[in-house]
């Protein structure tokens, strides 16, 4: 059986990276692909990397036109989503890129988004780990026909630190996360800050001291798999790149935790899990080895003077991080394969 699947924003990056994989997805055929004020466009003249869909024409981002597939992608900007999902059938897989359904503090997403709270859908990281027995959020996406994507930063710190939180190896305050974002994380709208000349052999900090509005999500996930409320520093930095997503997270251990048991929960954690892949001790992850697939690599080390685990994880933020995270999502949705259409190996150099 083959399903149906609109796509809109679709002349942006999210959008263009999930028609990518789509377009070599054996379940799923492409149907509408949606624009804002690029309606009306050929595709290839806007991605000219999706060669056999290049003919295809943008249309407008409308129900009508998104209306009538079995999935649609909503890889919009905030806000734009919230409406268009309420008017689409119940049925319908819909599965939002943006940020509109994944949180479920209202005070939260008031505080960082400044507008109605649009609701919360079962947020689309299936390895994530949900609570102290292990259980996974793979479950909640089974069957689903509402999901929210997480964040691109989200995706790296929750792997990276979810682990050693379910096994209560962690304490659930003075949690530092540090990330360094390729520059396709801000999309593809003109921005002064993101002009060549401006990140090319330069990198900076932004949404310094808690303001970013991923804070809230990473604290939402590591709460879950904590049971209980846990608090953090999270400081993204825009590095010169197009794409990747370095995660360094770092959390006081419990009293009594050695290397060794550390190592074993990470290990276990996602021993069974192909996309996310504890590394061999001693090799740190680099984001160049999961460039265009939806592999998160991950590595950690106790620092005994500290008495901290520092963790770090790589993501390619447009596959693991946005696209590649849907569409494995989807495929849980729709009861395929979870690795349909998905891609493990890298691009190298
Ligand atoms: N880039 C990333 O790494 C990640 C992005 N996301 C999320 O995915 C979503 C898309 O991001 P990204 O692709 O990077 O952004 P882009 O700026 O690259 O693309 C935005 C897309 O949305 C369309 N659009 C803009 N305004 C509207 C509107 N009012 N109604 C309908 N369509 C509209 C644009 O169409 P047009 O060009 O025709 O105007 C374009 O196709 C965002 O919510 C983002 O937060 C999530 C995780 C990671
Ligand atoms: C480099 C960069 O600018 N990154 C984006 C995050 C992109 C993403 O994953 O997040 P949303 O879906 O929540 O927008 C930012 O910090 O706003």
């Amino acid at each position: 059986m083959t399903f149906s699947a609109a796509v809109s924003g679709a002349s942006g990056y999210a959008g263009g990276e999930v028609l990518r994989i789509l377009a070599g997805h054996p379940g799923i055929e492409i149907g509408a692909v949606g624009a804002h004020s690029n309606a009306g466009q050929r595709l290839g003249e806007l991605q000219p990397h999706l060669h056999s869909l290049a003919d295809r024409v943008l249309v407008d981002t409308t129900v009508e036109n998104l209306a009538g597939h079995d999935v649609v992608f909503l890889a919009l900007p905030h806000g734009a989503s919230a409406a268009i999902a309420a008017q689409l059938p119940p049925e319908t897989v819909v599965i939002d890129a943006g940020a509109d359904h994944r949180l479920e503090s209202a005070e939260d997403w008031d505080q960082f988004y400044g507008s109605a709270h649009a609701g919360t859908w079962p947020y689309g990281l299936p390895e994530l780990i949900v609570d102290g027995e292990g259980a996974r959020q793979r479950e909640q996406l089974r069957g689903a026909t509402r999901i929210a994507v997480p964040g691109c930063y989200p995706t790296s710190a929750l792997l990276a630190l979810a682990p050693g939180f379910a096994a209560g190896l962690l304490e659930p305050e003075d949690v530092v996360i540090v990330a360094a974002s390729g520059t396709s994380g801000a999309g593809r709208a003109v921005k002064p800050h993101l002009l060549g000349s401006e990140v090319m052999g330069s990198m900076a900090p932004y949404g310094v001291g808690g303001a970013h509005r991923h804070t809230p999500e990473i604290e939402q996930g590591l709460s879950r798999a904590a049971g209980e409320r846990v608090r953090i520093s999270f400081t993204p930095t825009l590095a010169p790149m197009p794409r990747g997503i370095l995660t360094t997270a770092t959390a006081r251990v419990a009293e009594g935790v050695t290397a060794d048991r550390l190592r074993e929960a990470w290990l276990s954690a996602y021993a069974a899990e192909q996309f996310v892949t504890v590394l061999p001790e001693g090799t740190w992850p680099a984001t160049k080895s999961v460039a265009g697939s939806n592999h998160a690599q991950l590595q950690l080390a106790l620092d005994p003077r500290a008495g901290r685990v520092v963790v770090t994880c790589v993501i390619d933020n447009l596959v693991k991080g946005t696209a590649g995270g849907a569409v494995q999502s989807v495929n849980l949705a729709l009861g395929l394969p979870e690795d349909t259409g998905l891609n493990l190996q890298g691009v190298a150099p």
